[in-house]
């Protein structure tokens, strides 16, 4: 029977996008589409210019040419907070957290974000901002029981383990109420038992209707996870396409071998 199921909107799209640090190009005419409600795995080698995709996407660094834009709305020139509030959300590398507040209060950091309490509801602590802060409480104990850490919810968010730590980056993103995740390396020093658990927690995620991108070096996890994949080289976009499709691919065997194309293929 032919798929007559409608194609899903683009929810952001990379367009045309050069990046230049000097001489150096990072990233060298991309573009391509993340779908409302996939899961899209951006890889390629150390260097080919992944975080500096998603630093352009977040506001951090500014294109030299093209654009990014969320649901339509060009990104181009806006602050990081903005980004933020137009719903893209992202994890770090490196676990960036607020270690000597607790998880529950790291969280709650993250819903500020959107809050749209102003400054004498707070003050005089008006029904209006006792009534937000309550709802906002519940999504971020929802959040913390998502990721696997409500338990936890009072404890420091420096006394959690590594894997607990990257586990609240995530509610933390979220709690930004996002369209869409981008994760960063999530599985970066995760063991193998650990990489599996955050398998069945980025699809969860995406299952609660939240579109995720993810740039993993673990190809395992990418492979075992993503819907789609875009390879990136020296700052080009290789390939593109589902991940039985990029693990068949010559030119990305190549260069994640460092060989020759026809050598690879
Ligand atoms: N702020 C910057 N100034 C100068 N060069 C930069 C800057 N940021 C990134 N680069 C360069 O751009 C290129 C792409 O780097 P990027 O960090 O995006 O790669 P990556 O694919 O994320 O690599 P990795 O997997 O190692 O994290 C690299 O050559 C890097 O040295």
């Amino acid at each position: 029977m032919p798929d007559t199921t409608p194609a899903k909107k683009a929810l952001l799209e990379v367009d045309d996008v050069t990046i230049k640090f000097g001489g150096l190009t990072a990233m060298d005419s991309v573009s391509f589409q993340i779908r409302e409600g996939e899961i899209l795995g951006l890889i390629g080698p150390n260097g080919a210019g992944k975080t500096t995709c998603f630093n352009v996407m977040t506001g951090v660094y500014q294109a030299t040419s093209g654009e990014v834009r969320l649901d339509g709305v060009s990104l181009a020139g806006r602050r990081r907070h903005k980004i933020t509030q137009l719903g893209l959300a992202r994890t770090f590398q490196n676990i960036r957290l607020f270690k000597s507040m607790t998880v529950l209060e790291n969280v709650m950091v993250g819903a500020d974000a959107h809050s749209k309490v102003g400054f004498f509801d707070a003050l005089f602590r008006l029904p209006r901002h006792r009534r937000t802060e309550e709802e906002a409480l519940a999504k971020a104990k929802g959040l913390l029981d998502l990721v696997g850490i409500k338990a936890r919810h009072d404890e420091l968010a420096a006394n959690l383990s590594y894997g607990e730590q990257r586990r609240l980056e995530i509610a933390r993103a979220m709690a930004t109420g996002p369209k869409l995740l981008c994760l960063d390396e999530p599985a970066a020093g995760f063991n193998p038992a650990e990489k599996v658990q955050l398998m069945q927690l980025i699809k969860k995620v995406r299952d609660q209707g939240y579109t995720v991108l993810l740039i993993e070096h673990d190809m395992k996890l990418v492979m075992g996870v993503t819907d789609r994949i875009v390879v990136l080289e020296f700052g080009k976009k290789i390939a593109e396409g589902t991940p039985a499709e990029i693990r068949d691919n010559p030119a990305v065997i190549a260069a994640y071998l460092g060989v020759d194309e026809e050598d690879a293929s």
